[in-house]
């Protein structure tokens, strides 16, 4: 049952804390009370998802991006590698989390992202073939609206029908500019290869993007996992407008730390539930390593600084913070076929509009993105230019380009574009999340670090020159493009470097604030079974665990770790 007044609860004190529902605190909640016998609170600070159209409708997530309503509202510290812009850190503040307000972009990255968890926490479970059928768990593959024959665009045996939260491919509501995308894999197959599915782990080439949406609609963590058949089971309270302020009533129990429960406000007063099992921290990036240090877990040297006092010293909190570096190449096309002719056209919005509300079809169904490419570079160029590989294999990607017919952003009225977003896949730069108060309902100092090495503003040059090259060489753009909006052609290392520092924005996909390391090393928040080091009782489950940035968005990623944490914790407590 979700409920929005802490007076309504039946108590408060439940066997699992889950502080956080989000993306991957609503998993948790919900297959930890598969087993009746645990009772689950959730605490989520923000507010109900219940009929809030711009996160349902997919293409109106622009829109929704805009509300503070629904937004932490968080400002970032000046980035010095962006000529000290302050860039948006976008953190959604609803039920569901980031899930209800993200790009709905399903990609799991590739296998070699996941050997290369397994192979740093030294826990052959976080390997991709043993997170494979947590994948599925999460799954719930879906025809796309428009019924359209699918054969060629997925391959089927990589996927799922039988988990919770839906993904689907796009209605085909661009076929012009689709055609254009795919076209270019025929006539330029060594750069662009086809790549049937990008989700089988190996994702390198150009393929059709497959999305978080069922039926039309946005599938969140809250639309799928606290759906209608969850929501009423008596063990699962979900309660709205919580925030979390810190852990409370430590204890230490054979030198380690355990607290009893968690502090939280609402409406003005503070109030503590208690875990009887554990506490399971799904707060994401900013949140999760927040109340960490508020709690006094974190740098000894930081806590004191601000009167703290340090419960447990582990000075990886809240640090190696890593985000996708993002911008993107805009062209006016020959054509009347891009998303302005919606956006631009009140007529043509209103019908659209009116044809989803009739029956969840047509063009709102669909985000914008119609395809996504996956490419490397040549060993080669990273050697002769001192740098390292910094992919974690073969088969994964460094950059990534996402096709779509329009423009974020405004776009010059009776104008029609195309753009394509690049991102640099293996950021080397690395920030923090960190607190410079003793309030905890103070913002904490969120810094993503954002192109501080050399390696990412390399990268991010070379993925321009893919396209150019791209839109240069394969045929089936000619007559269709019919200007750059910026012209980067022949520009200078410098020029496209400085074209990025200036335009360059954040995928949104931070992690790795409160990262999981093997169980002896002297670094790390987490402990493979995503226990935090040095306590007991306490678990995170969320984003800010994963030790790298996976060569995708991070949503199923996050997922996958969600299903195979509350599986850790249903092993812990379950029947022996
Ligand atoms: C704008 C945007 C677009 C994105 N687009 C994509 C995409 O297209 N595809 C993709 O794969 N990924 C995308 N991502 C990234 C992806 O959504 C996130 O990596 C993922 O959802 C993180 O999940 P999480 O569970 O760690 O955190 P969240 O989903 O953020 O969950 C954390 C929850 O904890 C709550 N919380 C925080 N602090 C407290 C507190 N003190 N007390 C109580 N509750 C608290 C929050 O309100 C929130 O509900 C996007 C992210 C953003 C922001």
């Amino acid at each position: 049952k979700i409920y929005e007044d802490v007076s309504q609860l039946p108590g408060l004190s439940y066997d699992f804390i889950v502080v956080g529902g989000g993306t991957a605190g609503n998993v948790v909640a919900n297959r930890l009370t598969e087993n009746p016998n645990f009772s689950v609170l959730v605490l989520e600070a923000g507010l109900s998802n219940e009929g809030v159209v711009d996160s349902i409708v997919p293409f109106l997530l622009e829109d929704f991006l805009q509300q503070p309503t629904y937004e932490w509202n968080y400002t970032s510290v000046p980035q010095a590698g962006l000529n000290g812009r302050n860039v948006a850190n976008l953190k959604a503040f609803i039920l569901g989390g980031c899930s209800a307000h993200n790009g709905m972009v399903y990609t799991r990255g590739a296998m070699d992202d996941y050997d290369r968890f397994a192979a740093v926490t030294g826990d052959p479970g976080w390997s991709w073939n043993n997170l494979l059928p947590f994948f599925f768990k999460n799954e719930k593959w879906t025809p796309p609206v428009d019924h359209h024959d699918t054969r060629g665009q997925f391959n089927p045996s990589v996927h799922s029908s039988e988990g919770i939260n839906s993904v689907s491919l796009s209605a085909l509501t661009w076929p012009e500019f689709s055609h254009h995308v795919i076209q270019s894999t025929k006539e330029l197959p060594n750069d662009w290869p086809f790549n049937v599915d990008m989700n089988s782990g190996k994702p390198l080439g150009l393929g059709w993007i497959q999305s978080t949406i069922g039926g039309g609609k946005r599938s969140s963590s809250a639309a799928s996992y606290l759906g209608p058949e969850f929501i009423t089971r008596g063990n699962l309270h979900v309660l709205l407008h919580a925030q979390v302020s810190k852990l409370v009533n430590s204890n230490r129990v054979n030198g380690k730390i355990t607290f009893g429960g968690v502090e939280f406000a609402q409406g003005g007063a503070l109030f503590t539930a208690k875990a009887t099992k554990e506490i399971i921290l799904s707060a994401g990036s900013v949140g999760t390593p927040n109340i960490l240090l508020h709690s006094g877990i974190g740098s000894q040297k930081t806590l004191s600084h601000l009167g703290i006092s340090t419960l447990l010293d582990l000075p990886s909190v809240g640090q190696n913070a890593t985000d996708h570096p993002v911008f993107g190449l805009g062209w006016t096309v020959n054509s009347n076929q891009t998303q302005e002719s919606i956006t631009q056209n009140t007529t043509r919005f209103n019908e659209a509009f009116a044809e989803w509300n009739r029956s969840h079809t047509g063009p709102f169904t669909s985000e914008t993105t119609t395809q996504l490419a996956w490419l490397r570079l040549d060993n080669q160029m990273f050697t002769s230019n001192n740098f390292t590989d910094p992919s974690p294999g073969p088969d994964a990607p460094h950059i990534e380009f996402a096709f779509s017919p329009g423009t974020l952003g405004s776009t010059p009225p009776g104008s029609h574009t195309i753009s394509v977003g690049i991102a640099v896949l293996h950021p080397l730069s690395r920030g923090s999340v960190t607190i410079n108060s003793s309030n905890p309902f103070a913002s904490p100092i969120i810094d993503a670090g954002f192109l501080l090495e050399d390696l990412d503003i390399f990268t991010g040059r070379e993925g321009i020159r893919k396209v150019l090259k791209l839109f240069n060489q394969a045929p089936t753009w000619q007559g269709y493009l019919v200007a750059p909006t910026m012209d980067l052609e022949d520009h200078s290392d410098d020029a496209l470097d400085a074209y990025i520092r200036s335009t360059m924005f954040p995928a949104y996909h931070l992690v790795s604030t409160a990262a999981m390391s093997a169980k002896n090393a002297g670094y790390g928040v987490v402990d493979p079974d995503l226990l935090v080091k040095g306590a007991s009782g306490l678990r995170i489950i969320d984003a800010s665990v994963m030790p790298f940035v996976i060569s995708g968005h991070t949503q199923a990623a996050t997922y996958v770790i969600a299903e195979r944490g509350a599986d850790l914790v249903k092993k812990a407590w379950g029947p022996k």
